[in-house]
């Protein structure tokens, strides 16, 4: 029987549309509980090891998500921000989810609309699927091979596909680029990457909505260099690469995923709408 289920939940990882689709299924069911929380006039939080905050609605939403995901995908292993994870048993390049029931929790005591619920599958170090859902602002992005945006209410479903928007990130314009940085993280390190780069305008954003706006073609760049946790970056890194765009690490090669070594921590980052006129600058004498 657990051999059965450990094979069906195999081909289905195959299938990136179709767990591109329910993930964002999935994450827009759960904002009904982001949202529920949000309507208490005291939203109860506490400060983790890492003096980050997390709310009640952080626990609720990831125990929704790992129970809909062990439904779907039985045995799947997964890391995930709040709880006791599978990740130790990962093996190097194996297929794995990723888990942020908010990403953005200082935004959302804020009650900011800028957080978000990720899922994602990372698999031979890249991320594969992603979906990040922004309840507060009704709008979700997921990709698979592609990215599509939608716009789903809290506790609702994705609509039909003829209303889904597909993402494309738009090439390098000329005159300056837009960068996207933390609402809450601003460290010196961005700052200084950002004077050296032609900046047209820069602007603070909460959370994975980040990846999503240079996937939608509003902005060019995200420099990150203060820490942040795989489950942070994998879906909204997964929806960017599906629109051409590109997270590269300080070595400029592709953000790697499953480093288990590092806690599944990430270093350092800048996430680029235009890949290929990266590429291109890179091949020339
Ligand atoms: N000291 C720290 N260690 C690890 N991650 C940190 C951190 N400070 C901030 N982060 C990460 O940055 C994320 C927020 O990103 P942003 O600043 O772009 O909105 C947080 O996500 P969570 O809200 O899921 O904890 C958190 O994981
Ligand atoms: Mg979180």
């Amino acid at each position: 029987m657990a051999a059965e289920k450990i094979f069906q939940s195999a081909g289905a990882l195959d299938d990136i549309e179709n767990l591109a689709r329910l993930f964002a299924n999935i994450a827009v069911a759960a904002g009904a509980l982001a949202m529920e929380t949000l309507a208490n006039p005291n939203i109860a939080s506490r400060l983790k090891g890492d003096t980050s905050p997390v709310t009640e609605a952080d626990e609720r939403i990831e125990a929704y998500l790992l129970r809909e995901l062990e439904a779907a995908l039985p045995g799947v292993p997964f890391l995930a921000e709040e709880s006791v994870s599978r990740g130790a048993t990962l093996g190097a390049g194996d297929a794995f989810l990723l888990i942020d029931p908010i990403d953005g929790t200082r935004e959302f005591l804020a009650r900011s609309t800028e957080f978000t619920i990720n899922v994602a599958l990372a698999e031979k170090n890249a991320p594969r699927v992603g979906a990040v859902y922004a309840p507060a602002q009704g709008r979700v992005w997921f990709a698979g091979a592609h990215g599509y945006e939608a716009r789903a209410v809290p506790g609702g479903s994705l609509p039909p596909s003829q209303d889904w928007r597909p993402l494309r990130a738009r090439p390098r314009p000329a005159d300056g680029l837009v960068a996207l940085i933390s609402k809450s993280h601003l460290d010196e390190a961005t700052k200084a990457f950002l004077s050296r780069q032609r900046i047209a305008r820069s602007a603070p954003v909460g959370s994975s909505i980040k990846f999503c706006l240079l996937a939608n073609g509003e902005a060019d760049v995200y420099p990150r260099f203060g820490p942040t946790m795989e489950w942070d970056t994998a879906a909204g890194d997964a929806v960017l690469r599906s629109a051409g765009g590109v997270t590269l690490d300080p070595d400029g090669a592709p953000l790697r995923y499953g480093k288990k070594a590092d806690d599944y921590r990430n270093g350092p980052f800048v996430a680029w709408a235009d890949a290929a006129a990266l590429k291109a600058a890179a091949t020339l004498p």
